[in-house]
């Protein structure tokens, strides 16, 4: 008997907003012809990210390919979801060639990479590479306090303070995870700062890793795909905090918080954002993404915030007997102000 060979998976991972769903999109439309399928799992209970992949328009990103886990952070689900959906995928008769797992901005990829030994799925599939993805622009402004300097100088400031910050912690913890870091929104930084980063970054990851630079998550499929790491094999490292401080208890996501928020059309563009800017400056949002219906639009806004930086762009247009409303995601730290957020966001849409 032929042994099946395993598919090669490749799990992409990063902090919220990083470039993950950019670099997915960039790979599926250079794909050359593999046929990949792509599990992408969120933070928040409104699927942003397939809905944006969906909406490219490119025949590559093929719905019937993409598969959603949407119930929570992948890291908590493995065995309700996660195993269940790649036996699922596995059973299929037209088998990809390469799978790709998106995770969540804030899950931890260890429970994911271990998933991989469970009997269900081992024989069957491989990790071919953890991908990091790292927002340039984010760690040059020190928004992780992943930055030791940061951190020193908040320690300065208060002796008591914990010197993991739950930023920091999971941003450790995805470095460490990783095969090959993309060094992403290399277009926001200057050179300077980009050494610099990229220095601070090498402090954090495992002895062997490789970095990739990269703007727009432009980065050549042949670099990304075919790593051959069998990374479920190779565990030595990659503990997360919460692995080595608390063997064998759940982790919980207690510091962090989401909720979504749907209005009706109303505001003009400027406005709307506006008022999402202010929002986020006053409430200390750290991402914050949706779709908005624009008065006198045929087409949807796609509205993309990480941290105080917004992107917005009609994506595509409203389908016959779509819903046209706004519809929004908002994560935060804990304690996050839902109802003064909420309220804002709410006032702007009733005023127009
Ligand atoms: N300037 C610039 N913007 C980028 C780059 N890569 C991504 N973006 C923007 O950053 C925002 C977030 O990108 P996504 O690809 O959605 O990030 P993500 O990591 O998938 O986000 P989550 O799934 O919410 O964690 C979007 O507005 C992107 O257009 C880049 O290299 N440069």
């Amino acid at each position: 008997m032929t042994a099946i060979a395993k598919i090669p998976t490749t799990v992409i991972t990063g902090f919220l907003g990083a470039g993950k769903t950019t670099l997915v999109r960039h790979l599926l439309a250079h794909a050359k012809g593999k046929r990949i399928a792509l599990i992408i799992n969120e933070f928040g209970d409104i699927g942003v990210d397939k809905d944006v992949l969906a909406g490219c328009g490119d025949e590559t990103c093929r719905e019937e390919d993409m598969i959603e886990l949407a119930n929570g952070c992948i890291c908590c689900t493995v065995a309700d979801d996660f195993i269940p959906t790649m036996k699922a995928l596995l059973a299929r008769p037209d088998r990809p060639d390469h799978i790709v797992i998106e995770t969540s901005g804030l899950a931890l990829p260890q429970p994911l990479i271990r998933a991989f030994n469970w009997p269900e799925i081992k024989t069957e599939v491989t990790i071919d590479g953890v991908v990091t993805v790292a927002d340039a622009a984010a760690l040059a402004e020190g928004r992780f306090a992943a930055n030791e300097a940061a951190v020193d100088a908040q320690r300065k400031l208060d002796e008591m303070l914990d010197h993991e910050t739950p930023l920091g912690e999971l941003f450790e913890d995805q470095m460490v995870a990783a095969d090959m870091i993309v060094l992403n929104k290399t277009d926001l930084v200057d050179a300077d700062a980009l050494e610099a980063v990229e220095a601070e970054l090498k402090r954090h990851m495992r002895k062997g890793t490789s970095i990739i630079r990269a703007a727009n998550g432009h980065v050549d499929a042949m670099a990304l795909l075919g790593l051959g790491m069998g990374s479920e094999d190779d565990l030595e490292g990659r503990e997360s905090h919460h692995e080595l401080e608390h063997d064998g208890e759940p982790h919980e996501h207690d510091d962090f918080d989401s909720f979504s928020v749907t209005l009706p059309s109303g505001p003009a563009r400027d406005q709307l954002l506006d008022t999402i800017a202010q929002a986020i400056a006053t409430h200390d949002i750290l991402r914050l993404k949706g779709f908005a219906a624009i008065p006198g639009a045929n087409a949807r806004l796609a509205i993309q915030a990480v941290g105080p930086r917004i992107n917005a762009y009609f994506d595509r247009a409203w389908k016959d007997g779509e819903a046209r409303e706004t519809r929004l995601v908002v994560i935060g730290e804990t304690p996050l102000a839902r109802q003064a957020i909420e309220a804002s966001l709410r006032s702007v849409a009733q005023a127009a």
